[in-house]
């Protein structure tokens, strides 16, 4: 284990990452990447939901060997964190998606492109390929346009270059409404590229008020169905915050779902994404895998999201600081870091493998101010009591491959 690793001179944990990353971008560029939506409530409660959670380690098991890695999308994660779809990797450094990705493949974890990449996502899976060849998942973010010629194309070509699953993002029927842009009078530069869209060129306006990206108001449930019809990639939703929806996105066929408010940026004043996990894992019952994404700063973070029933996790602006400090090798600093300090917060709460991470290893901050151990309220403890009252419960009755995990 890399108990003493020095990354660079500069850098020895994200908060570091972030504060060199923002320091070489112009006010603008640092705006876009940094903000959210509004007042930015939602944006500072994903990170500080972490810290109503504390850690209930348990000591003398051998932690000689320490197994971080995690199945995801049929693939091999070398720890359950893989990189959010986000826009404009470009803006962070040049090499844009094409870095980012470099730097997931040597890491072996996932990567979802963002519809709105400056680099295809064919020539981004296919640089990888030349690193780790086909080892890492790749998945294409959507946001469902207006137009479905658009939308249809976008599908194609991610299954043409490989992806796994498309990440169809439902928190966004408008643009949220972020401030920073009109407070920095923010623009993209006419010569950024977006070629998973040829048929929009020439960005020149404010993200937030740009009509040429309205997205379909009109999207509801049913569409889903629309989109599996026409994609052999898995349909995933990416922005379901309560429970009343993961059970809609089960029963519309959803071949998984990642709890997100989109990093703060759509609705702001919605609960923190660590908050609304719980009730979305208890509503989906193993039925079909929970991601997260939203404040993970920490390694301990991701084991927290985890200890709280989330299947894998995702970042959003922690590979942008990567990019904009030092390009892939940024990117390869901060996946180094949260890798290696997941691996040490496994060891030091005793947990071998990630499926010994359970709700037990957690306590959260109570309304007297006391930190008080988190009852396994999820399904999980709903089904071992079950099974105590209904020994003839049918394992064929838990999905396989959460039975380990009870
Ligand atoms: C600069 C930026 C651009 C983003 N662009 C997209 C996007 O195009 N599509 C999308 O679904 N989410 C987008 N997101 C949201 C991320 O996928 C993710 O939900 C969020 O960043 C997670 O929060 P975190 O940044 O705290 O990790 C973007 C986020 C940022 C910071
Ligand atoms: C005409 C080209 C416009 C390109 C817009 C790129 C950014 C879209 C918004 C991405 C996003 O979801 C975000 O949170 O930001």
């Amino acid at each position: 284990m890399n108990r003493s690793a020095v990354y660079d001179d500069r850098v020895h944990c994200i908060a570091d990452l972030e504060k060199e990353g923002m320091a070489n971008l112009p006010r603008m560029v640092a705006g876009f990447f940094s903000g959210g939506s509004m007042d930015l409530l939602t944006r500072d409660d994903n990170k500080l939901a972490y810290d109503r959670y504390r850690l209930r380690p348990r000591v003398l098991i051998d932690v000689t060997n320490v197994d971080t890695s995690t199945v995801c999308l049929d693939k091999m994660s070398a720890f359950p964190m893989g990189i959010a779809p986000a826009a404009n990797h470009a803006l962070a450094h040049p090499s844009g998606e094409v870095g980012t990705s470099r730097a997931a493949a040597r890491k072996g974890v996932h990567m979802a492109l963002s519809v709105w990449s400056n680099y295809s996502t064919a020539e981004v899976c296919q640089q990888a390929k030349t690193i780790n060849q086909n080892e890492i998942a790749y998945c294409q973010q959507l946001c469902v346009l207006k137009d479905v010629n658009i939308n249809l194309n976008v599908l194609k070509r991610a299954e043409a270059a490989g992806c796994k699953a498309v990440f169809i993002t439902v928190d966004c029927p408008w643009l949220g409404r972020r401030l920073n842009e009109f407070q920095n009078t923010f623009s993209l530069p006419s010569t950024l590229k977006f070629p998973n869209i040829p048929e929009i060129d020439e960005p020149q306006s404010m993200v937030t008020t740009d009509e040429r990206i309205a997205y379909d108001a009109a999207l509801i449930w049913q569409k889903i169905q629309y989109f599996k019809q026409h994609a052999k990639m898995q349909i995933w939703l990416k922005g379901i915050m309560t429970a009343e929806d993961a059970e809609l996105a089960v029963q519309h066929g959803a071949d998984g779902i990642i709890v997100s408010n989109h990093g703060g940026r759509q609705l702001d004043g919605t609960l923190a994404t660590l908050d609304a996990l719980p009730e979305v894992v208890n509503a989906v019952r193993g039925r079909i895998p929970v991601h997260i994404d939203g404040g993970i700063r920490r390694g301990s973070d991701i084991f927290k999201a985890l200890a709280l029933g989330a299947d894998y996790c995702w970042v959003g602006r922690i590979p942008l600081w990567g990019l904009a400090y030092k390009g892939e090798e940024g990117v390869s600093i901060a996946l180094n870091i949260l890798h290696d300090e997941f691996k040490l917060v496994m060891a030091l709460m005793g947990c071998k493998t990630v499926k010994d991470i359970t709700a037990k290893h957690l306590a959260r901050l109570q309304s007297d101010g006391l930190y008080k151990p988190v009852e396994e309220y999820d399904w999980r403890q709903r089904l071992r009591d079950a099974n105590a009252e209904m020994s003839e419960l049918a394992s064929d009755q838990i999905p396989s491959r959460l039975q380990s995990r009870l």
